[in-house]
């Protein structure tokens, strides 16, 4: 039977952590965003981005090489790592040491880039957030499934879910089959919708912001980077998905009276994301 908790402000100030005043960006986390591919970079600039506007210390970009120029400028604070390979991932490789890596977001299903996954997940211990091709390769393959860290987290919208449980008959259903699957493989599924539910074994989250205004390109993206960014900061893993969900949609919230639910673009969220950690900081 499972447990719901709706994730308000006050329940989101009992797992929010305020910066040290002694901080240092080598305390706050280095993250890894894992993506891209040929006319897909964008999702890995805003991911990467996101994850340095939630507080992560360091944030480098694992790309194929064309993407390497248009990170390095679209978000010069990250840094960035290229694979062999021009257009699409076929080997994942670095000698960094991670506290979080997001993995998915652009990044394509190419049978080359499948194995180079495949070989990253089989060998990878570092906390995970999986979303995207990730996931699509992920429902490709489900034997792989088995071999994720326990509590990652995947972060699917509502056609990602279905390739990976199969289909349900309402709400509840859904719920029903994403906890059964959260606890087969120990992991944490974020089901992104209107609302997001956060499903961790018999817990449901329930999620209570966010606006239609998200209804656009590469807002999923940029939960991904916020998510891996407050993984990456010692977040409880659990809690780094209730936050990262809570506090995107409080952008989208915050940022509705200037942007209305038209103009409203996934930039905007990450422009946003300062506003909506000064709404639980209280600080003027
Ligand atoms: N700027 C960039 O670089 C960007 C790059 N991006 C990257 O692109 C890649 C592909 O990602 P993707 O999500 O567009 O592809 P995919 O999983 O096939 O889903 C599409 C189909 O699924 C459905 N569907 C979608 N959402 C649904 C929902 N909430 N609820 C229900 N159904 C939903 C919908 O099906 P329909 O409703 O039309 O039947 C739609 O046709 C991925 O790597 C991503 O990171 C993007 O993030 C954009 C910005
Ligand atoms: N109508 C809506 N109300 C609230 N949130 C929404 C709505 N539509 C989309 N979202 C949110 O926007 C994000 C979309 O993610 P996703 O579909 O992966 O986008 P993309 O792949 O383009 O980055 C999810 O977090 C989802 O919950
Ligand atoms: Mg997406």
């Amino acid at each position: 039977m499972e447990n719901f908790l709706q994730i308000d402000r006050a329940e989101i100030l009992k797992r929010f952590i305020p910066i040290a005043t002694s901080a240092h960006k080598g305390v706050q986390g280095h993250a890894l965003i894992i993506g891209g591919s040929y006319g897909k970079t964008g999702a890995v600039c805003l991911a990467s981005k996101a994850c340095l506007k939630s507080g992560a210390g360091l944030v480098t970009a694992y790309v194929p090489k064309c993407s390497y120029g248009i990170v390095q400028t679209a978000v010069p604070e990250v840094m960035v790592i290229t694979d062999d390979y021009m257009e699409h991932i076929v080997s994942i490789h670095f000698d960094l040491s991670l506290q979080a890596i997001g993995i998915g977001i652009g990044m394509g299903q190419h049978p080359d880039t499948q194995h180079a996954f495949f070989n990253f997940v089989k060998a990878n211990k570092t906390a995970l957030v999986i979303d995207a091709d990730g996931l699509n390769i992920l429902s490709r393959n489900k034997e792989w499934l088995s071999l994720l860290p326990e509590n990652t987290i995947i972060t699917p919208h509502a056609k990602e879910l279905e390739r990976l449980i199969g289909t349900w008959d309402s709400k509840e259903d859904m719920i029903k089959k994403a906890t059964l699957f959260s606890k087969e493989f120990k992991l944490i599924v974020v089901a992104k919708g209107a609302p997001t539910y956060t499903i961790d074994k018999d817990m449901v989250y329930e999620n209570t912001t966010g606006n239609q205004a998200l209804a656009t390109a590469g807002s999923g993206d940029v939960l991904t980077g916020i998510i891996t960014g407050l993984a990456a900061q010692g977040y409880k893993l659990t809690d780094a998905a209730i936050l990262g969900v809570y506090l995107h949609g409080a952008a989208a919230d915050i940022a509705l009276p200037e942007t209305g639910h038209h103009s409203f673009i996934a930039s905007d969220c990450i422009a946003y994301l300062g506003k909506a950690f000064l709404s639980l900081e209280n600080i003027q």
